[in-house]
């Protein structure tokens, strides 16, 4: 069997090269994790996934609760087996979204009754709780249990938020049923304070986890308190293990936050944007709805060999698009995960060259680029 271990391979600047060893393979760090919301990357075959070079994906507790249901996925053989990806998968803990979709939530200091937002089936999530149900799932990698400090948020009340945050993180360690080669994720919070992060950071030290994940940011405080808050946050989680930036990000998000030291992330916009005709591209962004594209027969994208770039023009996608079709919303899906997989790949071999701030440079000069 593997233990669970990440290898530091190389520093430019803050950013790091780095893989993380588990027990369902390797990841190749820095690295961008395919949201499979309800044990499906939506509109993709995992094997077309994999294609793209993703080497883990996302699994959302707070969706496969609700359903089929992680009892249910168990005895169907837990989730790698059910939506038939045998490459790691994250989960995380259901905290964030039972307070973004779920109806009728209460918290107390035990955790989390709410009301589905499907069918209004009364649940409960406590630390306990959802290890059970992350382990039921199978997860390569299990997210503690938290609260997602909202944004904006007073000292006091980030305090109080993230020091509950901290009580949930050791039951969700004691409640772990520890696995060679699995991890269990602490997550710092603290919202922009230094001294709140700090104070987080140095809870999730005694806990001694394999790995961390910075909270609490992604929820509206713009890019540049992000980077700020970064700026602080990341050197205060151990170097010697992997750092992941929850819900991040759009491509210029992923770079800053990679030269900031971050090596994990996940985040929903290349397939929900892909899914609603925006495509993210080596010269920007651009929707296929727009009427300019409907006889333009160049690609999508010409340094990207995604099947839409290769077989098919911008006027077929924009048809595809304006005429509703499933295929438009699959290729474009298909193509902004092959353009952020090959964001993360440039990364890395510009760590490994030690020419990021050159790399940085040149993806900001073809984002401004124009005339795409
Ligand atoms: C999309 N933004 C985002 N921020 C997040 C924060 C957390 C968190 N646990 O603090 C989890 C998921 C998140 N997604």
């Amino acid at each position: 069997m593997t233990e669970f271990r990440y290898e530091l391979l190389a520093q430019d600047g803050k950013a790091r090269l780095g893989r993380i060893h588990t027990a369902h393979g390797v990841i190749d760090t820095p690295t961008f994790m395919p949201v499979g919301t309800a044990a499906t990357v939506k509109g993709m075959l995992p094997e077309n996934v994999a294609d793209t070079g993703a080497q883990i994906l996302l699994g959302n507790t707070y969706h496969l609760m609700l359903r089929p249901g992680a009892e249910r996925i168990a005895r169907l053989g837990g989730l790698h087996k059910f939506m038939n990806w045998d490459k790691p998968i994250l989960t995380d803990s259901g905290g964030y979204q039972v307070m973004s979709l779920a109806k009728l939530r209460k918290i107390t200091e035990e955790g989390v009754t709410f009301k589905s937002h499907i069918d209004g089936r009364k649940f409960n999530l406590t630390p306990e709780r959802s290890m059970e149900i992350q382990h039921l799932l199978g997860s390569t990698i299990t997210m503690a249990f938290d609260e997602c400090t909202p944004f904006p948020a007073t000292e006091k009340q980030a305090a109080e938020s993230m020091r509950m945050s901290m009580r949930w993180a050791k039951r969700s360690k004691d409640a772990f049923v520890e696995r060679e080669g699995y991890a269990l994720y602490g997550i710092q919070q603290g919202s922009v304070f230094e001294n709140l992060r700090r104070e987080s950071s140095e809870k999730l030290a005694e806990l001694d986890l394999p790995g961390h994940s910075v909270g609490g940011l992604a929820v509206g405080e713009g890019q540049q308190i992000m980077f700020d808050t970064l700026d602080f946050c990341v050197d205060m989680l151990p170097a010697n293990k992997p750092r992941y930036l929850m819900g991040v990000g759009k491509p210029s998000d992923l770079v800053g936050a990679v030269m900031r030291g971050i090596d994990q992330f996940d985040c929903v916009l290349p397939t929900r944007s892909g899914r609603n005709a925006q495509a993210f591209t080596h010269r920007g962004t651009l929707n296929l709805k727009n009427g300019r594209h409907r006889d333009d027969d160049r690609p999508l994208d010409d340094q990207c060999n995604c099947p839409a770039c290769t077989k098919y023009s911008r006027a077929y996608l924009h048809h595809l698009i304006k005429a509703g079709e499933i295929l438009g919303a699959v290729l474009l899906t298909w193509h902004n995960l092959a353009y952020y997989q090959d964001l993360m790949r440039g990364m890395r071999e510009a760590i490994a060259e030690g020419r990021m701030e050159a790399f940085a440079r040149d993806f900001h000069a073809g984002q401004e680029g124009g005339d795409i």
